[in-house]
């Protein structure tokens, strides 16, 4: 158990809580810490509480109940001494759409104490070439790429990342998370948002699943996958009914010919399928084994928060 003033523990959020004018708390009461150098995700459903909780990691909003640290400070009591060496990149940045790139970063370094070159931001971003485009041209991917420039200005110790890749192309968003990936191993601390669960899975160490308000669930993306079942999905030949599988294998869900079995034991239920199938002289078409995605673990948290909510449980 690490210590409450652990220095590797570069964030910690403890019981937060937000509540918004007129009452309504759209953080409820979340717990979680980020170790330096570690790579964060926090997904949820649309409103699960996500933006609300990083703007008070980011000290734009004071809590209305529980505690934060980042870098061992209240980042809103204590942002002078936070700010510095934080970036963040909000999901709508909102720059005067006259000014060029280059000016734009220009400007933005002019607030940033130790700004690294403004040309080396951008380069970072795959933006080098567009420095003297008007940012009223650029695409909303390329705008995207500006907000993370930005927010790599000062060289930050810990990076906030709001749905950094939400608008880019699939190559936009391999080199961003390319981008991320040198940053963590350079020692990088980041915190991200994202709703492509690909996103959460390729890059983040840890993650937690928010939804109304609270951590669902939370871990490495292996131990949120770990408890959800493995999937094997196929089709029988005309003229072999479900009925003939073997017992241990019939509570699979089946649609005619198509069946799914879904197990914890991916290994030797197939190893079970396949002897029978051979035994048999059956032929499976189409099969397909695969372990639980995050993708899965996601919607199957979903349905199952709602279906507790619908029943009132
Ligand atoms: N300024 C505000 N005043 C009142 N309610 C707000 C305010 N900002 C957000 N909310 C509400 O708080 C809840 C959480 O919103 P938040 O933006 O944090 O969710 P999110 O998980 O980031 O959602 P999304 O994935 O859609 O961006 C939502 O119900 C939202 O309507």
């Amino acid at each position: 158990m690490k210590s409450d003033d652990d220095p590797e523990q570069v964030i910690e959020a403890r019981g937060l809580r937000r509540s918004y004018t007129g009452g309504f708390e759209a953080v409820s009461g979340i717990t979680f810490s980020v170790a330096r150098g570690e790579v964060f995700a926090l997904l949820g459903t649309n409103g699960a509480g996500k933006t609300s909780t990083v703007e008070l990691l980011e000290g734009l909003a004071a809590p209305s109940g529980g505690t934060v640290r980042v870098l061992g400070h209240d980042p809103y009591r204590e942002r002078a001494a936070v700010r510095p060496r934080i970036g963040v990149m909000l999901q709508e940045g909102g720059f005067p759409s006259e000014l060029t790139v280059a000016e734009t970063a220009r400007m933005w370094a002019g607030c940033t104490s130790g700004a690294r070159p403004v040309g080396q931001a951008l380069d970072l971003v795959g933006l080098g070439a567009r420095a003297r485009v008007r940012v009223k041209q650029l695409s909303g991917g390329e705008r995207r790429r500006l907000d993370l420039a930005l927010a790599l200005l000062g060289t930050p110790e810990v990076l906030f990342l709001d749905e950094p890749t939400t608008g880019l192309d699939a190559e936009g968003r391999r080199d961003t998370w390319e981008l991320v990936r040198r940053l963590r191993d350079g020692g990088t601390t980041v915190l991200l948002t994202t709703h492509y669960l690909e996103e959460a899975e390729s890059l983040a160490d840890r993650l937690a699943i928010m939804h109304q308000g609270r951590i669902v669930t939370s871990g490495t993306p292996a131990e949120v996958t770990a408890s959800r079942p493995s999937r094997i999905r196929f089709r029988l030949p005309d003229g072999v009914p479900a009925a003939r599988l073997p017992l241990s294998l019939r509570a699979a869900e089946s649609d005619g010919r198509r069946i799914e079995i879904r197990t914890h034991e991916l290994q030797s239920a197939l190893g079970e399928l396949l002897c029978w199938a051979e035994e048999s002289g059956v032929r499976l078409e189409g099969l397909d084994a695969r372990s639980a995605s995050l993708e899965e673990a996601f919607l199957d948290i979903a349905d199952t928060t709602a279906l507790t909510e619908t029943v009132g449980m």
